[in-house]
């Protein structure tokens, strides 16, 4: 019996007809095929569609499929605006579409209507939370958004082929599909024209770009033992104004202060500026990946926690102080901002950023590891450890329960909750719930358009 759920058999691929259901976290919508439920990528609820199973073991649960061919288009399909990542286009040419653009065959008010529909589904199924009792209004564009919903990303990584190509990868596969434009990122990444590099050799390129339209950083991404030279070269072909660095991965990224950072033209870090603070990032760092994120974000949680002069507050989470700066230019110096991140590179950056910030204290760790001690110590040192309000903004894979009962133990009144991720959301409301909070407001934000992600910031108080 093979463990194996990929459907190895390329050469035959398994065709089937579904007409598609509702639409799933994660990109895709439901269907059912001779039972079973198989999740279909690049369908509309209501089409019927021909389409490949990638993932059709027998012994699994529920099947995967990508649709090859519409028989009956949904109202709402438009064509796919990126040739690269359409998945009718690509099936018609024998090869996988680009992951990353995955909702681009959809209007853009049908992608958030649908992202709607998903957020409320996760919050009451896994969250047993009515988000309409808590003012949702549907997925909100961010002010300053373009119509069309491109040009958003200021940050990219890319893969490089065998053949020395700019590549990305196939959804859920290692198959490197070459790209000559990335039309979701900011006007400045495609202007680098990356695709014209000598790129022979290198592992990945990543691409940050400031959210103001400064200049630009361009990261070499090496083998390990690879060929010396490989990425001065391709740096020597940027344009002037161009940062550039390489990166020897040695089994993680330079933020996580495994890998080696090597500059090799101007700087090695970004300029950011944000909630009217100026931030720098270094290389691999977390930065907000849509050009309105960190201002649109920030606002939210400061209208969220209302911060005080004199308040002890924490950032959890906190990348490199997006919210701990505001937040600490609120409680001012009477005040405090316990601000925790668990990335060494990026929390040196956070280090940075808030120097001479006196109540403003960075600590790098995780915040399950690192939260209580930190509190108890205050305790310690003649404060009564709690906190009047904490923001979070965990990674994909949520807080979880140890984090939300730390937490919960430090007794705010209010909590603002940034995620990206409504099902991982979800879970923690629910342990949110078991420690006595509830969720008193919620908005989602559409900082991702073309794909299937969102943006939350939910505001918890005590029930
Ligand atoms: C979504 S980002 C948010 C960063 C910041 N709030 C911002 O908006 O720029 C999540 C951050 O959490 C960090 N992180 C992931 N797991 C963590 C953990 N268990 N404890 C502390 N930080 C963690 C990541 O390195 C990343 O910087």
């Amino acid at each position: 019996m093979t463990h194996s759920t990929i459907d190895q058999r390329a050469a035959e691929p398994r065709i089937v007809e579904l007409r598609i259901g509702a639409p799933a976290h994660g990109g895709h919508c439901v269907a059912r095929h001779e039972g079973r439920v198989v999740f279909v990528r690049h369908a509309l609820p209501g089409e019927l569609v021909r389409a490949r199973l990638t993932e059709s073991a027998e012994e699994a649960r529920f099947w995967r499929a990508d649709t090859v061919e519409v028989l009956e288009a949904s109202e709402h399909r438009v064509p796919h605006f990126w040739a690269a990542a359409d998945a009718l286009a690509a099936a018609a040419a024998g090869r996988a579409p680009v992951g990353g653009a995955e909702f681009g065959h959809a209007e853009l008010g049908h992608q958030r209507e649908l992202k709607g529909r998903i957020f409320r589904e996760q919050l009451v199924r896994l969250g047993r939370t009515d988000p309409d009792g808590a003012g949702f209004a549907g997925v909100e564009v961010p002010a300053g958004e373009r119509a069309d919903g491109l040009g958003w990303r200021t940050r990219a990584a890319f893969s490089v082929d065998e053949a020395g190509r700019l590549a990305m990868n196939a959804f859920r596969s290692n198959e490197l599909v070459p790209v000559r434009e990335m039309p979701l990122a900011v006007d400045a990444v495609n202007a680098l024209r990356l695709w014209e590099l000598p790129l022979r050799g290198l592992a990945r390129v990543e691409v940050a770009v400031p959210s103001d339209g400064g200049a630009p950083l361009v990261l070499f991404v090496e083998h390990d033992g690879g060929a010396p030279g490989l990425a001065d070269r391709a740096a020597k072909r940027l344009a002037e104004g161009v940062s550039a660095a390489a990166i020897t991965q040695k089994g993680g990224s330079a933020s996580d202060g495994r890998g080696t950072l090597r500059r090799l033209r101007g700087r090695t870090w970004l300029g950011e500026r944000a909630a009217g603070h100026s931030y720098r990032v270094t290389g691999e760092g977390f930065w907000q990946i849509h050009r309105l994120a960190a201002d649109t974000l920030a606002a939210a949680v400061l209208q969220d926690l209302d911060p005080r002069p004199g308040q002890r507050l924490a950032d959890l989470y906190a990348g490199a102080g997006l919210f701990t700066a505001p937040l600490a230019e609120a409680v001012g110096a009477a005040g405090l901002v316990l601000s925790i991140e668990g990335a060494p590179g990026t929390s040196r950056d956070a280090r940075r950023n808030l120097h001479g910030v006196p109540q403003a204290q960075v600590v790098q760790g995780r915040v399950e590891k690192t939260l209580a001690r930190a509190l108890q110590e205050r305790a310690e040192a003649g404060g009564d450890g709690k906190l009047d309000g904490v923001v979070l903004d965990p990674p994909r894979t949520g807080a979880g329960k140890m984090a939300v009962r730390q937490i919960a133990q430090a007794g705010p009144a209010r909590i603002s909750y940034v995620s990206c991720d409504p099902a991982s959301f979800a879970r923690d409301l629910a342990d949110f719930a078991r420690e006595g909070y509830r969720l008193e407001k919620v908005r989602v934000l559409d900082l991702y358009p073309h794909t299937h992600h969102m943006e939350t910031v939910g505001l918890l108080v005590r029930a």
